[in-house]
Order: C-alpha cells, then sequence, then structure tokens
C-alpha cells in the first residue's frame, strides 16, 4: 500500500520548503526506493503578517496546521526550525530527531554599515524580536527598532526599499537560500545571544509510527540534540519563547555542555545573564538551573510585566 511513501507537511515559505526539501533529499539519499512527497499547508502565522508575533500568540501558529495533517493522516512528518516549536506536543505526536545544527548567530545584513559597531548615531533597524532588540539597545541605546515581519524575501525587500539602515536576521535562514551575500557581519554570541534551537531542524512525526521513525532515525545528530535539549529546557521554564526577550545557547566543550542564557526588558535597559556547565548527560537540569538562577535575579519580574502587556 503506501508502506513505501512519506509525505512531508510543510509551509510555503522558502525557508520552509528548503526544510523540507533537506529532509526529503536526506532520506532520498538513504531510500533509493522511498517515495517522499510534499503537502503543502498555510498556517494561521504565514496568513497574518502586519502585527508583531509576540501580539498574535507566538510561534505556535506555525505548528498547530502541520499537526493536525499528521494526526488526521494527511502527512507522516512535520519539519520545523527548533526555534519555532512549542514545548510540548500534542497526544500521539513526538520530535525523535533532531539534524545537524547551521550556524546558530544572528546576522546583520545592511547595504551601507559594515557592523553593527559602525551604525551612525539613531540608525533605523529592523528586526521581528525582542530578544535581538533587547541586546541591540542595550549596547546601542540610540538605535530605532522597527518592527520586521514576513518571510527572509520580505525582510529583504524591506531594507532595500530604504525603510531601515540595516536589519537582523538569523544568518540560518539566509545560508540555506543562497543569501549569504547579504550578510554584512555574523555578529558574535556576545553582542547577540541567539535563541534556544537557533540553525536547528528538527522532524515530527506520530509517536507510534516505527516505519517513519526508523527512516528518520539516520538523519539524528545527538550533539545537537543535546544542545537544543538544554536551551529549550531553560525556555521551557521560563515559560518563554520568540515573544519575550530570552536566549540562551549551548555549546559542547568535550562531553561538557556551556550554556549561557539571558532574560532582559525589550528597551535594553536591564539584562540578566547567567552561565552554566555540566555533563551533556544532564542538559535539561543545566537549562533548568540557568532559568533558576535568571529567576533568582528579577527575571520573574521582567517577564511577569511582558506577559500583562499582551
Ligand atoms: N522566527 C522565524 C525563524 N525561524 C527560523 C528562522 C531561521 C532559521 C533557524 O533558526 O533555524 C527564522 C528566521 C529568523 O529568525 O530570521
Amino acid at each position: 500500500m503506501s508502506s513505501n511513501v512519506i509525505r512531508i507537511a510543510t509551509r510555503r515559505s522558502p525557508l520552509a520548503l528548503w526544510q523540507a526539501e533537506y529532509v526529503r533529499d536526506e532520506l532520498m539519499a538513504r531510500n533509493p526506493d522511498l517515495q517522499v512527497e510534499l503537502v503543502g499547508i498555510a498556517t494561521r502565522g504565514d496568513k497574518i503578517l502586519d502585527t508583531p508575533l509576540a501580539k498574535i500568540g507566538g510561534k505556535a501558529l506555525f505548528v498547530k496546521e502541520l499537526e493536525v495533517a499528521m494526526l488526521e493522516g494527511e502527512a507522516d512528518i512535520a519539519v520545523h526550525s527548533m526555534k519555532d516549536v512549542p514545548m510540548e506536543f500534542p497526544d500521539g505526536l513526538f520530535l525523535p530527531v533532531i539534524c545537524p545544527r547551521e550556524d546558530p548567530r544572528d546576522a546583520f545584513v545592511s547595504n551601507h554599515y559594515a557592523s553593527v559597531e559602525e551604525l551612525p548615531q539613531g540608525a533605523r533597524v529592523g528586526t521581528a524580536s525582542l530578544r535581538r532588540q533587547c541586546q541591540l539597545k542595550e549596547r546601542r541605546p540610540d538605535l530605532q527598532i522597527g518592527t520586521l515581519r514576513g518571510n527572509v524575501g520580505t525582510r529583504l525587500g524591506k531594507l532595500d526599499s530604504g525603510e531601515f539602515d540595516a536589519i537582523v536576521l538569523a544568518a540560518a535562514g539566509l545560508l540555506r537560500l543562497k543569501l549569504e551575500s547579504r550578510i554584512a557581519q555574523f555578529i558574535p554570541d556576545q553582542l547577540s545571544l541567539p535563541a534556544g534551537g537557533q540553525g536547528a531542524v528538527g522532524i515530527e512525526c506520530r509517536n507510534n509510527d516505527q516505519r517513519v521513525i526508523d527512516l528518520l532515525s539516520p538523519l539524528h545528530d545527538q550533539d545537537t540534540a543535546d544542545r537544543v535539549l538544554c536551551e529549550r529546557a531553560m525556555n521551557r521554564r521560563l515559560q518563554g519563547g520568540c515573544q519575550v526577550p530570552i536566549a540562551c545557547y549551548a555549546e559542547l566543550q568535550g562531553d561538557d555542555l556551556f550554556l549561557r542564557g539571558l532574560v532582559g526588558e525589550p528597551d535594553g535597559s536591564r539584562v540578566l545573564r547567567t552561565e552554566q556547565r555540566g555533563h551533556r548527560s544532564d542538559a535539561e537540569a543545566i537549562g533548568i538551573a540557568a532559568a533558576e538562577e535568571l529567576l533568582a535575579q528579577g527575571a520573574d519580574k521582567i517577564l511577569a510585566e511582558l506577559y500583562a502587556e499582551q
């Protein structure tokens, strides 16, 4: 019957299609007889483009319709940017595979300036994320930050039309879409700590679908998975995602994880930071410890005020 076919539910944005095609190609390279089909699906997040994400419900907006398609049997897997995946999965679904990470840094894109440091006083910078805004404003309170939404092409268009002097995006998206030439600066993580999961792609499927789980397992990268598990544990404890100025980034140093995290005010006036280390087998505990330390420094108050505003 359909045992030779695997269907990937995907949004139709260029980045989502790149991710789905990446997984398709990886599966086909390992299974020459497998038929892989893409099932295009529009999500609410794709339809509402004029409002900051924080105001309309955040990242889950890009995921729900894909999950319904899998639960109803219209598709077998969905490929996600780990940055956009909610912490909990609906009954019947799970995320067993995380692929090797692309460059996790933020990218500074400008037609006139080579780096954040070179921006003139009062320059206009576009970004969709409070995390980027908070860190930019901490260093450069003079910058005027404007909201930037839409897919990568739309965002670059707003830069090119002169609406902004510079924009900040995930480097991973630009690299995947072969737009590396647009990157003026890979922003050092000391200046812009990435979002949890940034640059990593994960694959969700039905948790009882052993055929599909077996096909996917060679695509898994345990180093990336441990790092992302650690980062997401911090986010989960803080109950935050890209709606709030939270950053967290874990690196492997031998078998130890080194996690840096921060929570800040959107205007950069106050930024709390933490660093945690521990064995990779304790990935979740390290993430939770980071969250606890930030809460003890006052992150709970910052986050409560932000959620009250939304
Ligand atoms: N929030 C949207 C989103 N989700 C994933 C990426 C980029 C690719 C990645 O992080 O894997 C982007 C674009 C951006 O933040 O500029």
